[in-house]
């Protein structure tokens, strides 16, 4: 288990975040929706909430302003995607969320700024007009390898995530949570909260990754995404 260091950071201690989010084109793609699974969501239990797209992030902020939101800025579903820039950044930020997701791997991002210098502008408030008025950023670098979660480390973000193992190349797409990534994440950086997210579709697989170090729990598909829960019954029949 983790060393968390700031309020918002403990109160996820050992707890479920749901993500909630739809994709291009889906029925459910809509803010309001979003906001009303993300109400829902916290009714069920989850300590704090992840959410994609700047309306979706306002709204929900608004609906739910005592709760953790780790929000998130997607550009395409290639590559550096996921808050790709400072940029998208800040925005994500300004929009109400008070951890900014952002992609912590080791690639090259597109706006050329190296993790460390974006997290430490996230980190300084800066809103980009030169100002240090705003309130600091979380950041969590969602990462796809170990090696990934020891640079973001090093870079100096709040949380790492398991996000994107399986989606890099760096390793196998698991079935379900990539444990054997968050045993290694947790054995090397035990003091750095570290939040297991992707393919987590039972209670079983939360807690196995709470057991394997996780500081927290992100689920999204398995409790947001209907066309797909409802994928997987039809298939059966
Ligand atoms: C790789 C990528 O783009 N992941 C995204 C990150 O926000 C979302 O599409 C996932 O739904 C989220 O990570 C939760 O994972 P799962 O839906 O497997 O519980």
């Amino acid at each position: 288990m983790s060393t968390p260091t700031h309020p918002v950071i403990d109160a996820l201690r050992g707890r479920l975040i749901v993500s909630c989010q739809a994709y291009p084109g889906e029925p459910m793609r809509h803010p309001e929706t979003m906001a009303q699974i993300a109400q829902a969501a916290v009714e069920g239990g989850a300590a704090g909430i992840r959410a994609q797209g700047l309306a979706d992030i306002a709204l929900i902020a608004e609906r739910l302003p005592d709760v953790p939101l780790i929000g998130l800025w997607k550009v395409g579903a290639d590559g550096v995607f996921i808050t790709p820039t400072l940029r998208h950044a800040r925005a994500v930020h300004a929009a109400g969320a008070g951890i900014v997701a952002i992609d912590g791997t080791r690639r090259t991002r597109p706006d050329g700024l190296t993790l460390a210098g974006t997290v430490a502008a996230l980190h300084a408030g800066d809103t980009g007009a030169g100002d240090t008025g705003a309130e600091p950023a979380l950041v969590m670098a969602d990462c796809g390898s170990v090696d990934d979660a020891l640079a973001a480390a090093d870079a100096g973000a709040d949380l790492i995530g398991t996000t994107l193992a399986g989606y890099t190349g760096d390793r196998p797409k698991t079935d379900g949570p990539d444990l054997d990534l968050l045993t290694r994440i947790a054995d090397r950086l035990p003091d750095v909260p570290l939040i297991a997210e992707g393919r987590i579709h039972t209670p079983a697989q939360a807690t196995a990754a709470r057991d394997a170090g996780a500081h927290a729990v992100v689920v999204g598909t398995a409790i947001t995404h209907p066309t797909t829960i409802t994928g997987w019954f039809a298939a059966a029949l």
